[in-house]
């Protein structure tokens, strides 16, 4: 190819689509390699990848490097120089092919930034310093960092390079590339110390080692939005709960080591199940996918085809020879098979669930919750709960059920009531419940919201025949001319009270029949759970400079970049109930005058299994709309409800609230969440707060065995002790007016 042709090519690349439909495919060359040229590029665009990661410096800079610090070594020296970097040792120039984004900078893989060698870091650091400031010179916009090696190295000189390379250049984003599976998992070559004294290995590491180090480095620089991940598959996965540990962090890239790949019976690289699952999950974070082709030389062809078996063991490592194969068949893994694999798999996905597909940019995004009675709210934002395909069916069926049971007890002449009834939906939904049951009701839509309520004029006169009572007015206020026997709302938050349904339902109660009045919704309860959410919590830290109080205030999420911490012993997610409002409320006549009766409390312990991070609190709702004896009709927000109550609901994102200092959990802890709902007669609002507690060995309380045996010994009793206590978080600044 020649110049211009390749010059073309290049210029191609990004519309290279109709093989790379929404997603970046990079290849990430394994050896500090030659200059970046137009003809590389334009031979990676050829082989139909997006990018190229490339090694800012050569073998050149290495040699140089390494002399210096055997020199320095030698001499018994306390300190080391190391130069800038001379034109012979880099492998870029500043030229259009760098910023064009289709390079990514690989930081010298040689350096030892968490040495324990004070010499070999601090040449280290140098090095990194240098690269990271000619690699912003030359325009490059992202470079990757090789993470530190284990957690017996010296990994506070790492973060302390990494925190002041960020400050080198104030636009390069770094990403860490961290094997999902740690490297420290796998046994060291010739086995261990304890190995050769023939005892059981201490097993110093665990599924989470590789995640604390990232963690140390998250934390050391302080969740900068310019730090990430970047994630090296390998062959060794880990389990579906440390992926999902993964699943809340940054991954900026996902680095497809081809030892992620099994060879299938024909002699070509396929992912077992596992894998294919990892990258289905991880998708959905839109990653820059890197494949690095560092073949295996003893990788030999799998016997059956690997796509449908169970393959490796989660978690587990490599067993010896588990790629040895029965056949000889040939090998047909040539660097492109990689690629072309992954694309297909990529192209496959399933379709994303209709929340992603709803919600599509909103993931991760803190929202200030509604206030729908302080505030008129605007048509674009009814249209969106009205695109909800399940919410209205359900409040249908609902009404529907309601309207049969009055008709069975010999109930004429029904009333009912859409209280706060936006542009109209659930009056459309009310007025088909009734015809299905062969009803002739009348029909009330009260709104205060007079934007609104023009809408619902409009609506009456084009749809509803003129059928529909309209009344401008809060309905707190309203005056029916005779008793309602349904009241139909949907004044519910991300956290079910939060938009103040209780106190605008009490409000109407008066006008419910006293004895057969039913309200739809009938209850609905808050639920909560401590979770790890480090987007959030970088968010807000960034905004906090110049907004004191962020931490003070319940947001709506569409929460994903999380992590549930709180697990039972099936691995699924605890989540629990706050409190409970049930309508028409029984105790309305208890109130003292301050709207006591609508007060809660909620102290819930939550066991922690895992260590982690809490930065905050997630909050969901569930809804009894109508259920009699034989039938309930449901609405559900919590992750492992929604489906069996009301699968596919849209309407609802969840709550987050905030803790300002992240609380770190050890293994087998246990976290104490306290809520309160507090209200003054004039304004409602939440305060919380969160406890974290660990067990300990108790010598004193441990039980000695007595026994003239010589194995007896002391059976070991944990004591809880009380680790940390967050600050009380309250939002009574930016509390909902009632
Ligand atoms: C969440 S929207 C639901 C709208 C509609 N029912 C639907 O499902 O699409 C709640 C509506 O209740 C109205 N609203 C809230 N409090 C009210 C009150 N005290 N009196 C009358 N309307 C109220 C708001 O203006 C808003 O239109």
């Amino acid at each position: 190819m020649d110049a211009s042709a390749a010059e073309e090519e290049v210029g191609n690349m990004a519309e290279n689509t109709d093989t790379m439909p929404g997603f970046y495919i990079g290849e990430h060359l394994p050896a500090p390699g030659g200059a970046v040229t137009s003809d590389l590029l334009a031979k990676a665009a050829n082989d139909k990848y997006n990018m190229i990661s490339v090694y800012v410096s050569n073998l050149s800079y290495q040699r140089k490097v390494e002399a210096i610090i055997v020199e320095a070594q030698k001499n018994g020296r306390a300190k080391v120089y190391v130069p800038g970097l001379e034109a012979e040792d880099v492998n870029m120039h500043p030229d259009e092919n760098i910023n064009s984004g289709k390079v990514i900078g690989v930081i010298s893989s040689w350096i030892q930034l968490d040495s324990t060698d004070p010499i070999i870091s601090s040449a280290s650091r140098q090095v990194l310093h240098h690269e990271i400031g000619y690699a912003g010179f030359c325009g490059m916009m992202s470079l990757l960092v090789q993470g530190p090696s284990d957690c017996e190295q010296n990994l506070a000189a790492y973060y302390q390079a990494i925190v002041q390379g960020l400050s080198i250049n104030a636009y390069l984003q770094i990403s860490i590339m961290i094997p999902a599976y740690g490297p420290s998992l796998e046994p060291s070559q010739g086995g261990t110390e304890a190995d050769s004294q023939g005892l059981e290995p201490i097993a110093l590491y665990d599924e989470l080692s590789s995640w604390d180090i990232w963690n140390g480095i998250r934390t050391a620089t302080r969740y900068s939005p310019r730090i990430s991940l970047a994630l090296q598959i390998q062959y060794s996965i880990p389990n579906k709960h440390t992926q999902s540990r993964w699943f809340a962090e940054p991954v900026r890239y996902l680095i497809l080591d081809s030892q992620a790949y099994v060879l299938n019976a024909k002699g070509f690289p396929v992912m077992t199940k596992h894998h294919q699952n990892l990258i289905q999950k991880f998708s959905r974070k839109s990653p820059l996918y890197l494949l690095a082709n560092t073949r295996h030389a003893e990788y030999t062809p799998e016997p059956e085809n690997p796509l449908d078996v169970d393959f490796p063991p989660l978690g587990s490592l490599a067993p010896k020879g588990a790629r040895q194969a029965s056949t000889t068949n040939r090998r047909r893994d040539d660097p492109q098979s990689y690629r072309t694999y992954l694309h297909h798999l990529l192209e496959d996905l399933p379709p994303p669930p209709p929340l992603d597909i709803f919600g599509a940019g909103y993931q991760d995004f803190l929202q200030s919750p509604l206030q729908p009675l302080a505030d008129n709210l605007e048509s674009m934002t009814y249209e969106v709960f009205e695109k909800d395909p399940v919410k209205y069916d359900q409040y249908e069926k609902a009404v529907k059920l309601a309207l049969e049971d009055l008709k069975n007890q010999g109930i004429e002449d029904i009333c009912v009531a859409v209280v706060g009834a936006g542009r109209g939906p659930l009056v459309t939904r009310c007025i088909r419940a009734a015809t299905n049951a062969s009803l002739d009701i009348q029909i009330f839509a009260i709104e205060k919201n007079p934007n609104a309520y023009v809408h619902l004029m409009k609506m009456n006169r084009d749809v509803w025949d003129g059928r529909v009572t309209l009344v401008k007015t809060d309905m707190r206020k309203w005056k029916p001319p005779s008793y309602i026997h349904i009241l139909v709302s949907e004044l519910l938050g991300s956290f079910a009270d939060n938009e103040l349904s209780p106190e605008c339902l009490d409000g109407v109660q008066r006008v419910l029949h006293p004895t057969v009045g039913i309200s739809i919704p009938q209850s609905y309860t808050a639920h909560y759970t401590p979770i790890m959410a480090p987007k959030l919590h970088g968010d807000l830290l960034s905004r906090a400079g110049s907004t004191p109080d962020v931490y003070e205030v319940p947001y709506v999420v569409m929460l994903t970049a999380i992590d549930f911490l709180s697990l039972d012993s099936d691995g699924q997610v605890n989540i629990e109930q706050a409190w409970e409002f049930k309508h028409p409320a029984e105790d309305l006549e208890h109130d003292g005058g301050f709207n006591d009766h609508n007060q809660r409390e909620s102290f819930c312990i939550f066991p922690v299994p895992r260590r982690g991070v809490i930065h905050g609190i997630a909050g969901y709702f569930e809804s009894v709309l109508y259920k009699n004896e034989t039938s309930i009709v449901e609405l559900s927000t919590r992750p492992d409800t929604i489906d069996a109550k009301s699968k596919d609901m849209i309407s609802w994102f969840a709550i987050y609230f905030p803790l300002k200092t992240p609380m770190p959990v050890s293994d087998r802890a246990e976290v104490q969440v306290s809520f309160w709902r507090i209200t003054d007669g004039r304004k409602v609002w939440y305060d919380w707060m969160v406890e974290t507690f660990a067990f300990i060995p108790d010598p004193k309380t441990s039980l000695a065995l007595m026994s003239t045996d010589s194995s007896a010994g002391v059976i070991p009793l944990n004591k809880r002790v009380l680790v940390a206590t967050s600050e009380i978080h309250s939002s009574k600044k930016n509390g909902c007016l009632m």
